[in-house]
């Protein structure tokens, strides 16, 4: 939904960052202005962008033909046309901040004054950038991560003069374009996620220099041992080599020597086909996942840790806002802050003080912010506190989850799997989270539940395939508790279905008692495909809700079905256009809302136990299910609500 505020929108450059830019703009409903200063830049960026949208529509992600989206862009060379009408200018130019600076002097002259003025930029100051324009409150960063159109992270930075309105102004409209904004406040080197980053890859870079480690063992123990989606070295080698050493030069830092050897003999990583893994002859990243054996993870994660103290001791950015980053970001398997309240802080500030110690280098000088909240007996997860609050801490302590946001609202318990970066894939964690949710979340005020996921591509796209690695057969074969959890809960719970609804997400959905789904979404049980088969009660449900011949169809070929098919095979009870989805969803959950606890509560019991028992045995149920709610305080309403010709008003006694 466009921010009412901003209609026009131009962005400067057409480049990677730019045309991807200009193409989320314009799927989110604005105008937009692309403009380079060649026209055959601009054509390209056109171009690319027209491509982009075929390929969205062909996996059927745009709400709208691309033709459509394209008759929103318009392209042009001249900057004063560019950002005339625009109340918005994102400038996207190459990293170079006196052609930065030039550009905002001349644009300040064309737009209007109450435009925002946004810098793409991911390296340079914005206060840098600022100074070149007489009005340097109403220039911020708005940091898009590459490729725009698939990463759902914008890092929105203040510049030393940025107003609050303004950079308000432009998180409001990143979410506007469905994006995820988090705020930088201050205006530090690499914002959030860069900052974190560094020690990544540096300090793997620096063992491996001292001969405490090898390249191999650092991947492998990484992305292994610790869950990260790609080893330090095989970062380097994606992002180029060069590009670190860069950034550590201008940052007057010492360069790891294995990486400065790496730039003297230029092999700079995947592009020049050659850099810590061989992409020419060899296969590329090479590491197996046993070879990570002995590396010392923690001395990198430490660092990491250490960096997001600085961030939140200076009030750069909060601990949420930090872990948002990393995640969606950098693909980390959880907040890099939770990971150190995780760890605990006492050992991540030990394991510092003795490499500091140890080697008397700076990197490893624990920030104030850290001992302080050591200091405070705030270590971590164990302790209640840390960079995080824990248990009872608030609502219930529903706010004390990793991977799953859960606020009741009016009655209805709003659930959110959140790993949008991951399709919101169900790893164990999150399994675990949701069965904790389900098994202790008070009843009394609740009338029903929502699960919903988070981003905007799908509900779950299956269980975490990334965590099969590590899966040991024998815990597997144990019934996933979560399903059997949510599926008994004693209050209806519906889950709505926008996007992909795969594998155990699905299985999670056919827990649910409800499923309402938008009509791009689609079904499946994909399982086959990995040589498995539905493993969180999916061939039972399936069967029993959709019959043999459907549900053998659904698992045997391991396809998906579009949202119209499973409506239809009452797969779902409803399947609506997106535009209808949020109402239908409110009149589901009013009338559940409105309705009689103990009733509901019985109706769930009597259909889930029947459908298993024979005839005889279900009826019975069902009349002693009725015979108990006639003595209830609800049907003594229910029927003198009737009576009266009103609106019940049940309690649930
Ligand atoms: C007992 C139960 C067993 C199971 O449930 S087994 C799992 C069953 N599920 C599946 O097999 C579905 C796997 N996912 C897919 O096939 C595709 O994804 C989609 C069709 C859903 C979407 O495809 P596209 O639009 O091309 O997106 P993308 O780049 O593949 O996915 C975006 C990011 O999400 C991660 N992801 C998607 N599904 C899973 C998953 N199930 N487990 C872990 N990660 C997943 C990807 O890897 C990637 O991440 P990055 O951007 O870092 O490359």
């Amino acid at each position: 939904m466009p921010d009412d505020t901003i209609d026009r929108v131009a962005v400067l450059g057409a480049g990677n960052m730019g045309h991807g830019i200009a193409e989320v703009a314009a799927m989110a409903g604005y105008n937009v202005v692309l403009r380079d200063i060649e026209p055959e830049y601009v054509a390209d960026g056109y171009e690319s962008i027209r491509w982009s949208l075929e390929k969205l529509a062909e996996r059927d992600r745009l709400d709208e033909p691309a033709d459509a989206v394209l008759e929103r862009i318009e392209t042009t060379t001249d900057l004063a046309d560019a950002v005339a009408d625009a109340e918005l200018v994102i400038e996207a130019a190459p990293e170079n901040l006196e052609l930065k600076r030039e550009l905002f002097a001349d644009l300040e002259r064309f737009a209007d004054e109450d435009a925002l003025l946004a810098t793409n930029t991911s390296s340079l100051p914005i206060t840098d950038v600022a100074a070149a324009v007489d009005s340097p409150e109403r220039v911020l960063g708005l940091h898009f991560f590459n490729p725009p159109v698939k990463m759902d992270l914008v890092e929105v930075i203040y510049g030393a003069e940025t107003s609050d309105e303004v950079a308000e102004a432009g998180h409001d409209w990143v979410e506007s374009i469905g994006k995820t904004p988090i705020y930088v406040r201050k205006d530090v080197r690499g914002f959030v996620v860069n900052t974190i980053v560094g020690p990544f890859v540096g300090e793997p870079a620096w063992m491996v220099s001292e001969g405490d480690a090898e390249i191999r063992q650092a991947d492998a123990a990484m992305v292994h041992e610790r869950g990260y989606p790609m080893g330090p070295f095989e970062l380097a080698d994606l992002t180029g080599i060069d590009v670190g050493y860069h950034v550590r030069k201008e940052a007057g830092d010492d360069v790891p020597p294995v990486m400065a050897e790496k730039v003297e003999a230029e092999e700079l990583g995947k592009k020049t086909g050659t850099g810590f893994y061989d992409y020419e002859d060899g296969a590329g990243p090479d590491y197996e996942p046993d070879q990570g054996e002995g590396f010392d993870t923690l001395q990198v994660e430490a660092r990491m840790i250490n960096r997001a103290a600085s961030l939140v001791g200076e009030d750069v950015a909060t601990p949420e806002a930090i872990d948002t980053g990393v995640r969606l970001g950098l693909g980390f398997p959880e907040g890099i802050c939770r990971r150190g309240d995780r760890l605990g802080l006492d050992r991540v500030l030990q394991k510092l003080e003795t490499e500091l110690e140890a080697t008397g280098d700076d990197r490893f000088e624990p920030h104030p912010y850290l001992r302080e909240l050591v200091t405070e007996r705030k270590t971590g997860e164990d302790a209640g506190a840390g960079f995080h609050e824990y248990g009872d801490g608030g609502d219930d302590g529903l706010d004390s989850y990793r991977y799953l946001n859960a606020a009741i609202e009016d009655g209805v318990l709003e659930v959110e799997l959140d790993r949008p970066e991951r399709m919101n894939a169900l790893s164990t964690a999150l399994l675990d989270e949701i069965d904790d949710l389900f098994s202790t979340v008070g009843t009394d005020e609740l009338r029903c539940v929502t699960i919903e996921g988070a981003g905007d591509r799908a509900f779950s796209a299956g269980a975490d395939i990334g965590g099969f690695d590590s899966l040991e057969p024998t815990d597997a074969m144990d019934v996933t508790p979560a399903f059997e959890t949510v599926n008994e809960f004693p209050r209806p719970v519906i889950a709505t279905v926008d996007g992909y609804c795969l594998g155990a997400g699905l299985e999670l959905a056919l827990a649910c008692d409800l499923r309402i789904a938008t009509k791009r979404s689609s079904f499946g049980a994909p399982e086959i495909g990995l040589g498995l088969i539905p493993g969180g009660g999916g061939t039972q449900r399936l069967l029993r809700v959709l019959g043999e011949t459907r549900a053998k169809e659904l698992v045997f070929r391991g396809n998906h079905i579009d949202a119209e098919r499973a409506e239809a095979w009452g797969l779902v009870n409803r399947a609506v256009d997106r535009e209808a989805f949020d109402d239908l969803v409110a009149a589901f959950v009013d009338d559940l809302r409105e309705g009689p606890p103990l009733g509901l509560e019985v109706a769930k019991k009597v259909l889930n136990r029947g459908e298993d028992a024979s005839l005889e045995a279900a009826l019975t149920m069902e009349s002693q299910g009725f015979g108990l709610l006639l003595g209830t305080e609800d049907v003594r309403e229910g029927t003198a609500a009737f009576a009266a010709d009103r609106e019940p008003e049940f309690e649930g006694r």
